[in-house]
């Protein structure tokens, strides 16, 4: 998915100058990311904008030479579900469902992966045993990894992490970033992650300061 932004600005406050706010550039497929965010600049509000759940902003996003600000509710929900997948920094993962249900009702809408697919995935990230244990259980690291898995169990030309590893050890890390860029490298995808400072061991195409 071709994506341009155009001199984009929360109308909620005021951000410093950085290389997002009121710039303009294109984000294209088959390329990685990284925003670079002191606390507080407007990561997860730049986010919930590419994810269509905030249009408190000036300036223009586009898809695709479609402004997103035109799309429907019903619009957003096809988007969701078919192209854009995200992990949020607080991870909405549902507490009283186990990890795998967590992923399993994501992966439903689409029948995306098979079982043994997910428990692989799961087993490379090492949570598998971990399948049936409710998400409240899990430490902070663990749910991490069990909302990248759940992000990367759908159809996506978008794939937005928001701080995604910042529980998680170099280890784990590294094999989280092998899996998601096999997955992102089958959806011919634009990466894009956010983190307060560190760079991961990715190829970006560009990094931007926020
Ligand atoms: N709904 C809102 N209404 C008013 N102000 C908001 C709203 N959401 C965020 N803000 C403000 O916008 C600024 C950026 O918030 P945002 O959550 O996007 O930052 P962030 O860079 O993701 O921060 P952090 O890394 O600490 O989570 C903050 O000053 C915040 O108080």
């Amino acid at each position: 998915m071709q994506i341009h932004i155009q001199s984009i600005n929360p109308d909620f406050f005021t951000p410093a100058s950085s290389e997002v706010w009121s710039k303009n550039f294109e984000l294209h497929a088959n390329s990685s990311y990284l925003i670079q965010a002191v606390s507080g600049s407007g990561k997860s509000s730049f986010f919930n904008f590419l994810y269509g759940l905030n249009n408190r902003y000036s300036g223009t996003i586009l898809f695709e030479n479609k402004s997103i600000s035109t799309f429907s509710e019903s619009d957003w929900t096809n988007i969701r579900k078919q192209q854009i997948s995200i992990v949020f920094q607080g991870l909405r993962l549902f507490p009283e469902l186990t990890a795998f249900e967590n992923i399993q009702l994501k992966n439903g809408l689409t029948n995306h992966k098979s079982k043994p697919d997910i428990l692989e995935m799961m087993s490379r990230l090492d949570i598998a045993q971990l399948a049936d244990k409710k998400a409240e259980t899990l430490s902070y690291g663990q749910q991490q990894r069990v909302a990248i898995i759940r992000a990367l169990c759908q159809p996506f030309e978008l794939l937005l992490l928001d701080e995604p590893f910042s529980h998680i050890d170099n280890n784990q890390i590294n094999n989280a970033i092998a899996l998601i860029n096999q997955e992102v490298t089958q959806n011919n995808a634009t990466l894009v992650i956010a983190s307060l400072g560190d760079t991961y061991n990715i190829n970006y195409t560009k990094t931007f300061l926020l």
